[in-house]
């Protein structure tokens, strides 16, 4: 489970997150969905103790990410494909991780089957790795300490389709075996073939009636009633009062 309770960020006079509130719970992909800009990543780096909130807070397990024992083991977090040391192979950053969260080294192989590097991709080094190649060594990496909680932002940038709906099967098995996973895109197309629920975050053209950088939880494709601020059952929500509608759909 994901509890967020009222995250705000403020950067100087720059309001980049907005007293956000949402809950992702077990055996199901929560979309987090919002315009570039709209603030996804900034609320996921607050989730995983990256970025300090100026106010509200969050939780993984109802605990801080950063009191986490081994965050790794609870959490898999992909945030930024391109983070990992350019000169290190792909295999030896599974070898180092597992070495460091304490998990066997058998699972770097099978990760790296999972995801699709194959021997020869596993020896080259991450520089010379495709941005869709790093997406699957953020997502072998995230998933190599077996943990409960999926963080993944833009994890299809740079997929091709058939990595695309790769990636989706993965995190349906993954919520289908009782894991939460929060996944994040600016693409609606992105997240509703996958997603239970979405939440949208943010203003912009496709969310003329929302205010700025509020979020709705709302059910994907099954829609919901419309209650202030979230959704429930699967009625559709009234036009009148639903920000999200257009989305949704
Ligand atoms: N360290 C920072 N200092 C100042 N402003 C920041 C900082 N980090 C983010 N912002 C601002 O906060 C806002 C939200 O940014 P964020 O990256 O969270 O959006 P996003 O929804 O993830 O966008 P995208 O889909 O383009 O990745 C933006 O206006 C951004 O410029």
């Amino acid at each position: 489970m994901i509890s967020v309770e009222h995250l705000t960020k403020r950067y100087g006079p720059h309001t980049a997150v907005d007293d956000v509130s949402f809950r992702c719970e077990p055996g199901t992909v929560t979309g987090f969905l919002g315009p570039n800009g709209a603030g996804k990543s900034t609320t996921m780096r607050m989730i995983c103790g990256l970025t300090p909130p100026t106010a509200g807070g969050a939780t993984v397990g109802g605990v801080p990410y950063r009191r986490l024992p081994n965050p790794g083991r609870h959490v898999g977090v992909l945030l930024d494909a391109s983070a990992q040391h350019p000169g290190r192979t792909g295999r030896e950053t599974l070898a180092l991780a597992a070495q460091i969260m304490g998990v066997d080294r058998g699972r770097v192989g099978e990760l790296l089957d999972l995801v699709g590097l194959d021997t020869a991709a596993a020896r080259k080094r991450v520089r010379a790795y495709s941005l869709g190649m790093r997406q699957r060594l953020g997502l072998a990496y995230a998933l190599l300490g077996d943990p409960r909680v999926l963080i993944l932002d833009e994890p299809a940038n740079g997929l091709d389709p058939e990595g695309i709906f790769w990636m989706r099967s993965v995190l349906r098995g993954f919520a289908d075996r009782g894991g939460t996973v929060l996944l994040s895109s600016h693409l609606l197309r992105e997240v509703e073939a996958v997603a239970d629920r979405l939440v949208v975050i943010g203003a912009g053209g496709s969310w003329p009636t929302a205010p700025r950088r509020s979020c709705w939880p709302v059910p994907a494709p099954g829609y919901g009633r419309w209650s202030r601020r979230s959704w429930s059952g699967r009625s559709p929500p009234p036009a009148s009062r639903s920000p999200g509608s257009t989305t949704a759909r």
